[in-house]
């Protein structure tokens, strides 16, 4: 088919029509996995102040030990440093202080002996400080002494412009005594669904019906990738009806309109028409398997992505085109599938266009190899449950046979599984 689009080149048409969104400031507890806006600097040393490492007894190792101390003897304790604390103490040549883990070091002190190590090793802190203390051994200078500055310096780039924020992340910025963070602002996405066929699940099934998969799948997918969702239900086949709903997520104030179905040859496929005639069509049609009736455009000057609405269909268009377009909006690089070459278990039928196979990828000792989850149709969606990656059969190829290497998209995080018995 000649006026099929290839999966690239729409690709790269659709990505070229998005970019970063604004930032906005938002609470740090807000801000899993959201982009940074800007490059965060340290606003000073870490750590903040030179402090032990363990519980102890701090001494002026240095100092003692041009003084002759080592091997086991005994100190005065001067002094407690509980955590938390501003300490004025000041530590002179021969004597030790207790100090918990984290306290700041008194001045003078350059090495802490944990209490293990000493005569005191209790830990209740309401019984009465020793007024000395047994050492039995010496501690080295810069012993469980974490100085000031030995993680971070003040300003130095800690976090990078574009950085999708991780937990560890964000600890960091709370170390930092950040509280609000500049991010790239969520795109909001409207989504609906579209056919006179579609119920809500719920209820008993009614004849010639069938349940509305796609609003969930997508809307997930679509939180998943950083979205907000504004969910808009379902629009029935009629023209009015599809025009209802798209002036309802123009006014939600969207970032980008999302729908499935409707975009075939059907004689109630509206979602195609509305467009032509409210906006413009820009793209139809892409030479995928499955996919093909992908439509983008536009609705009153806001982009559209319509989707088939074939479950796997609207699934698989959805990771090809729609989360590229998330990444790019959230100010992330829009980077291709991570793939994993695979060896197939048995031969393969494709139809020509690029296709994007359910199967099973597993480890063997000789390589991963792949094996198709059943019945490729597009509206089996259990055949995608069962699946842990796409085989990407690229466009062109018709059959492949068994033991050829093909890549494997992975489709989620899960470790993947063994197989026990090699073939
Ligand atoms: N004569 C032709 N017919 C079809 C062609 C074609 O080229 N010529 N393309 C086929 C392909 S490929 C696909 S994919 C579908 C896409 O059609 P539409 O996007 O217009 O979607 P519908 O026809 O409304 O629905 C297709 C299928 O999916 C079911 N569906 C729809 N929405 C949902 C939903 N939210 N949840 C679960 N299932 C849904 C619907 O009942 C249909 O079975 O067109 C082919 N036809
Ligand atoms: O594009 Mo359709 O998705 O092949 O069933």
């Amino acid at each position: 088919m000649t006026d099929l689009i290839s999966v690239n080149q729409a690709l790269s048409q659709i990505l070229s029509e998005f970019s970063s969104l604004p930032p906005e400031e938002i609470e740090i507890s807000e801000a899993l996995f959201r982009t940074l806006a800007e490059d965060i600097h340290s606003p000073f040393d870490l750590p903040l102040f030179s402090n032990s490492s363990v519980d102890g007894f701090a001494v002026c190792a240095s100092k003692d030990i041009r003084a002759g101390l080592r091997g086991n003897f005994t100190l005065p304790v001067v002094g407690d440093i509980p955590a938390g604390v501003q300490t004025n103490l000041r530590l002179g040549k021969g004597e030790t202080a207790r100090i918990m883990t984290g306290a700041p070091l008194p001045e003078g002190a350059d090495a802490v002996l944990p209490v293990e190590d000493t005569s005191y090793p209790y830990r209740d802190g309401s019984a009465p400080l020793p007024t000395e203390v047994t050492f039995y051994r010496f501690p080295k200078p810069g012993e469980n002494v974490r100085p000031r500055g030995q993680d971070v310096q003040k300003g130095q780039k800690l976090l990078i412009k574009g950085r999708k924020l991780q937990p560890q992340d964000i600890g960091m910025l709370a170390t930092l005594g950040l509280d609000r963070i500049p991010v790239v602002r969520k795109p909001r996405i409207a989504l609906f669904s579209s056919g006179d066929e579609l119920l809500s699940p719920g209820i008993p099934p009614q004849p010639g019906k069938i349940f509305d998969a796609n609003s969930y799948s997508l809307g997930l997918l679509a939180q998943r990738e950083g979205a907000e969702v504004i969910r808009l239900g379902v629009a029935r086949d009629q023209y009015q009806a599809v025009v209802d709903l798209f002036e309802k997520a123009k006014n939600a104030n969207t970032d980008l309109i999302l729908t499935s179905a409707g975009v075939s040859v059907g004689a109630f496929d509206f979602v195609r028409q509305v467009l032509e005639e409210h906006g413009q069509v820009k793209l139809w049609r892409v030479n995928m398997r499955p996919g093909k009736p992908l439509t983008y455009g536009s609705f009153a000057g806001i982009p559209v992505i319509s989707l088939p609405g074939n479950p796997v269909s609207a699934f698989v268009g959805f990771l090809v085109f729609v989360r590229p377009v998330i990444a790019k909006l959230t100010g992330l690089e829009p980077t291709p599938p991570a793939t994993l070459p695979v060896i197939l278990e048995h031969p393969v039928l494709s139809d020509g266009r690029e296709s994007y196979l359910r199967a099973i990828v597993q480890k063997t000792q000789d390589g991963f190899v792949a094996r198709l989850t059943g019945h490729q149709g597009s509206g089996n969606l259990y055949s995608l449950v069962q699946a842990n990656a796409l085989l990407i059969i690229p466009a062109g190829v018709k059959s492949l046979p068994a033991g050829e290497t093909v890549q494997a998209w992975l489709l989620d995080d899960e470790p993947l599984p063994v197989l026990e018995k090699p073939e």
